[in-house]
């Protein structure tokens, strides 16, 4: 099966499907045209497919081997460098393909800049978005651009998806007050606990599109992202979390974004990896 905008990439290592049979679709948008601070999202993908190889594909927590499990590789989206709404054009394209041959196959993109979130969520059309980020990402523009990736809550609440935010620590009086008016719940992330999730994930309508800008992470565990803020949440934390939406909630599609840097092995791509294994194993279960 081809798709218009995707070629091949370094794969799994262990046996893959083909996406019509796939649970499990994992797409790579290579996505770094509009990063403001730290470079190299454009490796994100590629860093993470990588530091995939150094995990065992049996996840303990779950007694599940996820090598067993139908997972294909599509390979990554082919960008229109420095246009971030034409490639979120391509990354929605893609999936509707997919779920056209595959309508039961759940997304898992790896990135690239958050701004790409904005197509998977265009073609899934979930209810909910709930995202764990250090930033509200709710700007109206940045730097000229309304599909910066400082933007990319805004343009989904401005879809009618309802939100929920988790791990913040950054943002603008103006993104405040937008949420304020829009009743988009946020955690900070120093008030972050277990309980102020599920009380506020529990009442959103389902289907929920979950997304994890890797920067929602501590910069101890993600030193190379395009916008790294300290004070972040604990690894466990994020998996808990995710853990209790598995259980609960029906998922639309799922993504771990922004994780960047030149290194393979370097340490944003092994806490993305994990996470992207402790996620096909907790959905596998
Ligand atoms: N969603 C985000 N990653 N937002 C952060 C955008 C960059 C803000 N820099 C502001 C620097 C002011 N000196
Ligand atoms: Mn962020
Ligand atoms: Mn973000």
């Amino acid at each position: 099966m081809d798709f218009l905008y995707t070629y091949e990439t370094l794969k799994l290592e262990f046996p893959l499907v083909g996406p019509e049979r796939a649970r499990f679709v994992i797409l790579g948008v290579p996505f770094d045209g509009t990063t403001s601070f730290k470079a190299g999202a454009r490796f994100g993908p590629t860093l993470i497919r990588h530091a995939t190889l150094n995990l065992e594909s049996y996840v303990l927590d779950y007694d599940v081997d996820i090598a067993e499990l139908p997972i294909a590789d599509i390979g990554d989206v082919a960008v229109v460098a420095g246009d971030p709404r034409r490639t979120a054009d391509r990354v929605r394209e893609t999936i509707e393909e997919l779920k056209r041959i595959n309508p039961d196959a759940l997304p898992v993109l790896l990135g690239g800049e958050h701004s790409q979130t904005l197509g998977a969520v265009e073609a899934l059309k979930p209810a909910s978005y709930v995202v764990f980020d250090a930033h509200l990402d709710l700007r109206e523009s940045y730097e000229d651009n309304p599909y910066n990736h400082a933007c990319v809550a805004r343009r989904i609440s401005e879809l009618g998806v309802k939100e929920a935010m988790f791990g913040i620590r950054s943002g603008t009086r103006e993104e405040v007050s937008y949420a304020q008016e829009k009743g988009i719940p946020w955690v900070h992330a120093r008030d972050y606990s277990f309980d102020a999730f599920i009380e506020l994930v529990k009442p959103l309508p389902e289907p929920v599109y979950l997304s994890v800008d890797i920067d929602v992470f501590d910069l101890s565990l993600v030193p190379s992202t395009g916008t790294p803020e300290a004070g972040g949440l604990g690894f466990w934390d994020v998996i808990k979390a995710l853990e209790w939406l598995a259980e609960n909630k029906k998922i639309a599609g799922f993504d771990i974004m922004e994780v960047a840097g030149e290194n393979l092995g370097n340490p944003t791509s092994l806490t993305a990896a994990k996470l992207l294994f402790y996620f096909i194993g907790m959905m596998g279960v």
